[in-house]
């Protein structure tokens, strides 16, 4: 990897890994045209400036999604980059508590088990962040 990689733009992104009571996680599909249009993703996104990670996670599930969480334990880091951005994933453990998820700014929502992960296509960052979910690393929020 060389100095390039410091050109890219550099986003800072917070995500969600929403528990529901049957233990299912909430999963969305981007949009279609878009940066990594048609994958799924766990919701997130931009943080704002004065924001901490957890403020922005529960404010993007809201805006995206129509829900309220409890942000919980943070699960993992994540630094990737792809040919055009550098990306900083910082994902925590949420619970969902109260809306039914709405599909406000991607293309579809769906609630999975763990081991259903892997029948849905996710961005390369992600592979990290299912592998974690996997060994169990972090608690539930
Ligand atoms: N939310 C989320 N983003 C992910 C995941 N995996 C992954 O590589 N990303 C990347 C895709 C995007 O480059 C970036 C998220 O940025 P975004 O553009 O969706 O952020 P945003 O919702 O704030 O949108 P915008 O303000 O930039 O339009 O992180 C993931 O699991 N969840
Ligand atoms: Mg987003």
């Amino acid at each position: 990897m060389s100095e390039t990689i410091f050109l890219l733009p550099h986003k800072i992104i917070g995500v969600a890994v929403i528990w529901n009571d049957q233990e299912q996680i909430l999963i969305d599909r981007r949009r279609a045209g878009g940066a990594m249009g048609g994958l799924w993703e766990f919701p997130g996104g931009k943080i704002e400036p004065g924001e901490t990670i957890e403020e922005c996670i529960q404010r993007e599930i809201y805006e995206e999604l129509g829900i309220e969480i409890a942000v919980g334990e943070h699960l993992i880091t994540i630094d990737h980059t792809y040919t055009e951005l550098r990306v900083t994933l910082t994902v925590h453990h949420c619970r969902h508590l109260s809306g039914v998820p709405q599909a406000i700014e991607c293309d579809e929502i769906r609630w999975v088990s763990l081991a259903e992960l892997e029948n849905f296509a996710f961005p390369k960052a992600n592979v990290e962040i299912i592998a974690a979910l996997k060994q169990g690393v972090g608690a539930r929020g």
